[in-house]
């Protein structure tokens, strides 16, 4: 069974505002309400294509009821830990001139609430994989994915870690199976601006030093390096399309490239299919359904076990 956790899930309020301009009053011409949360996308695309995930985290209000609901409408099952108190956030996404972010703080998780999604991650086991994706909210320790692949670790579960700076960097002792930091997030990590493919393999390789097993850096409209465990370097460039919203491209990718891999074992064609993934979803309004990523396959879906 694959599991997604999201530590700090929101709902995605999308907006378009023709000419944003700070300090007077903006009008959208378009808005949508989306579920969001890093490991929330991830299951949603898992789902699109054809594999069932169970999405875990934390859910407060009446956002929180509406966030779920949601994902079940579009075919995910969730298992949120209720909280008490606070409100599930909303993010907001403006489409200007250019995208513009507001990631809510997201309500405060109890010791109570944080224990029951350990009591729930404790139940898994071999040839599970388990997707830890996004920030956390700042009432919780920095280390809290450290803890989730301390108690997890032995237990034979594909780790997969989409986090920035320290909270991934900790993890990497507890070799995650993959790891998938943008190219910027990469640099950050080390204190460095890489310029180059050869830098980011480089930096890449750190990572794997550290104890990472494959290392997957995407580049947005530049495509992905992948740096696997048994030494291949491969990069993929993506598709030509109009990007329409790149929110969750990241997280469509990881998902592709998850059902690539567990579909074919290939780690090649694991990266082709979560870079087609990835660029379908920046190319729609929002997560792209299995017709619109194989619409952007070079070789038949068949290859990739679709
Ligand atoms: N402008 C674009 N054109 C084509 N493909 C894109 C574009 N932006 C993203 N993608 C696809 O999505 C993948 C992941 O994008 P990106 O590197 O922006 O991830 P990210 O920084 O984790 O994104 P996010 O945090 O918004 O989910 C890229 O490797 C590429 O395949
Ligand atoms: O605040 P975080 O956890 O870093 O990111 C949250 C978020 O921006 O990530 C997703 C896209 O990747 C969105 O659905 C969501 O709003």
């Amino acid at each position: 069974m694959i599991y997604t956790v999201t530590f700090n899930p929101s709902l995605d309020y999308v907006i378009q505002v023709d000419d944003l301009t700070l300090g007077e009053i903006n009008r959208t011409t378009k808005e949508n309400i989306y579920p969001g949360g890093k490991g929330n996308n991830v299951s949603v695309v898992l789902s699109n294509l054809g594999h069932k995930s169970r999405a875990l985290g934390f859910k407060a209000g009446f956002i929180g009821d509406q966030l779920e609901a949601m994902l079940n409408d579009f075919g995910c099952d969730t298992d949120f830990v209720p909280l008490e108190n606070g409100m599930t956030r909303i993010n907001v996404k403006v489409k200007s001139t250019e995208e513009s972010e507001i990631n809510g703080q997201g309500p405060a998780i109890t010791k109570e609430a944080l224990d029951e999604l350990f009591g729930k991650l404790d139940k898994l086991g071999k040839g599970d994989v388990l997707v830890l994706a996004g920030s956390i909210p700042n009432t919780l320790p920095e280390d809290i994915y450290e803890r989730i692949m301390e108690k997890l670790d032995g237990r034979d579960i594909q780790i997969v870690v989409d986090a920035t700076k320290d909270l991934l960097l900790n993890v990497l002792k507890y070799h995650p199976f993959l790891i998938k930091p943008n190219n910027h997030e990469l640099g950050e990590m080390f204190g460095v601006k890489l310029q180059s493919d050869d830098e980011i393999v480089l930096y890449a390789k750190k990572l794997q030093e550290k104890g990472a097993r494959n290392v997957l850096v995407s580049m947005a409209g530049d495509g992905a390096i992948l740096v696997t465990e048994d030494g291949m370097v491969e990069k993929t460039l993506p598709p030509k399309g109009q990007v329409v919203n790149s929110v969750g491209a990241g997280d469509s990718m990881v998902a592709g490239f998850l059902t690539g891999y567990l579909n074919t074992g290939d780690y090649k064609k694991a990266l082709q299919l979560g870079t087609a993934t990835g660029s379908a979803s920046a190319f729609v309004s929002w997560l792209a359904t299995k017709e619109e990523i194989t619409a952007l396959l070079t070789k038949p879906a068949s290859e990739y076990g679709l």
